[in-house]
């Protein structure tokens, strides 16, 4: 097979169990080249495990990987096309962090330098100062920084734009458009879809363990979800067992219903009841997506 139709990362039957916790559940991935692909899910769903399998810093339980169609066990070969951005970023506090680059610029190797102080000026990092005196969002500019400055074909961002202000995060957005269109592939995680859906050109939704969907955002967007809001009189009962609903959320005075599919339990459900209001709408991505965690994982 050519290279320019291997895929970025390929899973096959991913899993990792730690002990009695099943973290990954036979993951079954393909990511194209020059993707954005959005990796989303809710705390403790498997996203991070699944990066440290592709980064082979931990072990599989069974199945296998590939980034560009190397093993990732076979380390050597596959971190040569790596780039990592962790979301909890330890760094050598006593380094100043343009001598945290340099280090691991001459680890990694190939930095280009007109990038990387481009990318110290367009995040508006001071790279004199030392990592233990950096605020958390700086610190992890630090990290975004390393991860990018070696235009790695394959980027896996865990988390990454934790602890930045919007301004930043548009930039840092920016930054991950600018290199998909280079043809880089990243591998975004992130358990809001507010950080991705503007970025991403597929997302794959996983929730303990277990992939759940994978989709372009076009296709989650036209998924079959309506919105319900409902004004009752007196008090509002909880339509959270009522079959299709899959959210549901008080808003004063009234509730607001996500069904997937017929509609018709909840209607029948509503004749019973004192409805003073009823309004159907399309769902935004964010109740699609929530449509996908279910009512019972709703916080
Ligand atoms: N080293 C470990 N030992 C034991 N259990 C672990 C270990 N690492 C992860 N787990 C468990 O595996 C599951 C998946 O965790 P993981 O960190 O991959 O999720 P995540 O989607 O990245 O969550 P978060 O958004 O909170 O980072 C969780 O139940 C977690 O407690």
């Amino acid at each position: 097979m050519s290279m320019s139709c291997t895929p970025a990362i390929r899973t096959e039957g991913l899993t990792k169990r730690f002990g009695d916790v099943l973290a990954l559940d036979h993951l079954d991935l393909t990511v194209e080249r020059g993707e954005v692909f959005g990796f989303l899910g809710p705390n403790g769903a498997g996203k991070t495990s699944t990066i440290r399998l592709l980064l082979h810093l931990i072990h599989p339980s069974a199945g296998r990987a590939w980034v560009l169609g190397v093993p990732v066990d076979d380390v050597a070969r596959a971190h040569q096309h790596l780039g990592y951005v962790a979301g909890d970023v330890a760094l050598w506090p006593q380094l100043t962090g343009l001598e945290a680059l340099h280090l691991l610029g001459r680890l990694s190797g190939g930095v280009d330098q007109a990038y990387l102080d481009e990318l110290l000026l367009r995040l508006d990092l001071d790279p004199s100062r030392r990592i233990r005196t950096l605020s958390k969002g700086n610190r992890q500019k630090v990290a975004l920084v390393a991860g990018l400055m070696h235009r790695p074909d394959v980027l896996l961002l865990d988390e990454p734009t934790a602890g930045l202000d919007p301004l930043m995060e548009a930039e840092f957005q920016q930054i991950v458009r600018e290199a998909a269109a280079r043809g880089q592939t990243v591998f975004l995680s992130s358990h809001i879809l507010d950080e991705v859906e503007d970025i991403c050109t597929r997302v794959a939704i996983l929730r303990s363990g277990r992939l759940v969907e994978v989709a372009t955002l076009d296709a989650l967007r036209q998924r079959d979800v309506a919105v319900f809001e409902i004004v009752m009189d007196g008090p509002v009962p909880s339509f959270s067992d009522v079959p299709g609903v899959v959210a549901e959320q008080r808003v004063d005075g009234a509730v607001r219903v996500s069904v997937h599919g017929s509609p018709q339990p909840l209607l029948a459900e509503l004749g019973r009841r004192p409805v003073v209001s009823l309004r159907s709408r399309e769902p935004d991505l964010e109740e699609v997506f929530l449509g996908f965690y279910g009512v019972k994982d709703r916080r």
